[in-house]
């Protein structure tokens, strides 16, 4: 993501005379971001939502910089007349893949979310977590720059809800945004960069962590080749790096981020020795 997505003087009402539910919106979106919006029951997230997923426009207040978009909206159009696997590959083509690669980044997401027995069940004849599962691929097939979560997690089982924590870090840690909606505050919790909460008709900047847990966390100890700094993908995902010897170092990372940490290291040129993993228990 080459572009920083910003909200300035964002306001958005429905209908001609309808109450404002937001104004007044500032909000920049930097490359590699991951933001958290909170509020409670009918403060305007998905409002929010829709406005930074580009499916809807500002009724006042400008938009710029949009990169490519996936959402994952709240709730999921049912019963279209395609099955799993032919929907998310007619998705692919029209996010720019061919349809080679198309049908095979639908079979690996339904893969990867436990739904690949779904992928010949048409849409409108699945459960609810499973057409989730399927919202969740939609989203996550072409890659995109900007990645918009309205309470995506809801519905998943534990596996699926794990594998969408990893892909939400796969997607920051290759230098794309994520901005999420969940209920639930231990979600990825230590890993966003910024959370803010809609309260009042506008948004404000979450400096504390109020309540939200800092979240289980693992440190990693690492070497690498003689000399060489941390690959800079890696210095994005860690929470922490302490240098504790010419090449070696102590690292710190949400649990959330710790697969896509260890696979970067692994695969970074020339990789790195991974020397132990432990899991911590984060500040409550
Ligand atoms: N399409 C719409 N037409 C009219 N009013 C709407 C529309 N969408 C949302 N609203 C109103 O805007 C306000 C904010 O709704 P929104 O869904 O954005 O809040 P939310 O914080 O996401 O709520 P929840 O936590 O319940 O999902 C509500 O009063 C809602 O009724």
């Amino acid at each position: 993501m080459q572009r920083e997505l910003r909200l300035d003087g964002v306001g958005r009402r429905y209908g001609l005379r309808g109450p404002w539910v937001l104004r007044g919106v500032d909000l920049s979106v930097p490359p590699g971001a991951l933001v958290r919006v909170e509020g409670t029951n009918g403060t305007g997230k998905s409002t929010l939502l829709r406005l930074l997923a580009g499916i809807d426009a500002p009724t006042e207040g400008r938009v710029t910089g949009r990169p490519r978009t996936a959402y994952v909206p709240e709730r999921f159009p049912p019963a279209l007349p395609f099955t799993a696997a032919a929907y998310l590959t007619h998705l692919g083509t029209v996010h720019g893949l061919s349809r080679r690669a198309a049908a095979r980044a639908a079979g690996q997401w339904l893969d990867r979310l436990g739904a690949a027995g779904y992928a010949s069940t048409p849409l409108a004849r699945l459960s609810k977590g499973s057409s989730q599962k399927v919202a969740v691929a939609q989203a996550l097939l072409a890659e995109p720059e900007l990645l918009v979560l309205d309470e995506a997690w809801t519905g998943l089982d534990t596996d699926a809800r794990a594998e969408l924590e990893r892909a939400v870090a796969e997607r920051t840690a290759s230098g794309g945004a994520v901005v999420f909606v969940d209920h639930d505050p231990s979600r990825l919790a230590g890993a966003p960069d910024a959370a803010y909460t809609v309260r009042d008709g506008t948004l404000h900047r979450r400096t504390e962590p109020a309540g939200a847990p800092a979240g289980p966390r693992v440190a990693i100890r690492v070497r690498g080749p003689a000399g060489a700094g941390l690959p800079a993908d890696v210095v994005r995902i860690a929470a922490s790096a302490e240098e504790s010897g010419p090449g070696r170092y102590d690292l710190t990372v949400p649990a959330s981020h710790s697969d896509v940490l260890l696979r970067t290291l692994l695969t970074a040129r020339p990789p790195w020795h991974v020397v132990s993993v432990h899991a911590q228990e984060g500040p409550r």
